[in-house]
């Protein structure tokens, strides 16, 4: 009698949180590029993940090991490896997401568009593949720099006549990782209560965290303290770069958030209400034609994209300051895949 009313709490607070075992239909997800420091970490939480009953690990080289090794866990999803161009197809076949971790990582020194010359290119080739072998997944696109990639993959999707931009996403997440854990540091509070919106793109001055809007709010911040904050979360990925001296850039904080983020367009794919998250998508928000701003998650991708709210001056001045050079990374992108 109280194991059975134990069992069925614990599965009605499985189905508030978007978990409900019996409801949820089969959903495959497919991570290109899951031999590498993100992937294999990103495999890892994607097999926890009680809504995948499909994982198909694509890499170059090293996903017969990499799916081998994640594949004895007892959770449910099954688990299986492609390797190489051959291999592509089937690994996407019938992938109701696709998470995009293919590409090379940044050094000291280096900028995210320095990434671009090498990892543009990958971008293309997967995207068209996605074009080809399962056009109605939503896309995760987590490869640098993320201002001109997403737009690449727009332009391939549109020229196979397969573009949906509810569908596409670039993913800002670790953005609003790093935000939280830094505005709960600071204001002093616990954060797993925190949300921090960030706006804009995934590269230097054009994230802009909107810490006038966080919650719980704070008293005790400073107007320098907020510039810290803010200078501190665009930052972010310059600090693990630097950190890690040469051996690549952030991978286990953005395994995480590219598991949440992937978790959240399930759960929207699964007809969870209120499914709201921060994502570089296509937007009317600003001028710009791709923005980060947060957007509602639902059955087809992105349901609503919502506006920026209410801005404190800094916050209007950074953006303004972010719009150039967004600008010209959108336009990269959309160049390059016309042009090659
Ligand atoms: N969006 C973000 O917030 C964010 C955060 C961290 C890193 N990144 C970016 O993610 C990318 C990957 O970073 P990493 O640290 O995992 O790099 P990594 O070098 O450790 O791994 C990249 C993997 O991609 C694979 N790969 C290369 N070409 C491929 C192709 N054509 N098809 C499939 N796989 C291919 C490689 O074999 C490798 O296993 C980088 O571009 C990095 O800048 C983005
Ligand atoms: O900083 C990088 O190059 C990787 C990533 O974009 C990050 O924000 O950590």
């Amino acid at each position: 009698m109280r194991s059975s009313l134990l069992k069925s709490t614990s599965e009605l607070l499985r189905r508030s949180r978007g978990y409900s075992s019996s409801a949820n239909p089969e959903r495959k997800v497919a991570i290109l590029g899951a031999a590498g420091g993100i992937g294999q970490p990103l495999s890892l939480l994607m097999k926890l993940n009680p809504l995948v009953s499909s994982l198909s690990l694509y890499d170059i080289a090293g996903t017969v090991g990499v799916a081998a090794d994640v594949s004895h866990i007892n959770t449910p999803a099954l688990v299986k490896g492609f390797m190489g161009d051959d291999q592509l197809g089937e690994a996407l076949e019938g992938s109701d997401v696709v998470i995009i971790p293919a590409g090379v990582p940044r050094k000291p020194g280096m900028t995210r568009d320095d990434l671009f010359n090498i990892n543009a290119g990958i971008v293309k080739a997967l995207s068209t593949a996605i074009a080809k072998h399962c056009p109605n997944a939503l896309v995760n696109m987590i490869s640098n720099p993320v201002n001109s990639t997403v737009p690449i993959a727009a332009e391939v999707f549109k020229k196979a006549g397969t573009y949906d931009e509810k569908k596409l996403f670039g993913v800002t997440t670790l953005d609003v990782v790093r935000a939280k854990t830094f505005y709960a540091g600071k204001a002093g509070v616990p954060v797993k209560d925190v949300n921090v919106p960030v706006v804009g793109g995934h590269a230097g001055i054009t994230i802009l965290p909107l810490f006038s809007q966080a919650t719980p709010a704070s008293n005790s911040l400073s107007q320098e303290d907020i510039v810290a904050l803010t200078k501190r979360t665009q930052d972010g990925g310059t600090e693990v770069v630097e950190a890690k001296a040469g051996k690549g850039s952030a991978t286990l904080s953005m395994a995480y958030a590219g598991a949440v983020f992937a978790d959240a367009c399930l759960k929207g794919l699964n007809g969870v209400p209120d499914i709201v998250e921060c994502s570089f998508v296509q937007s009317t928000v600003t001028e710009l034609p791709f923005f980060a701003s947060k957007v509602r998650l639902g059955k087809n991708g992105v349901e609503e994209v919502f506006g920026l709210g209410e801005l404190s001056d800094f916050e209007k001045k950074g953006l303004e300051n972010l719009k150039g050079e967004l600008k010209a990374s959108i336009e990269k992108g959309i160049k390059f895949a016309h042009g090659n």
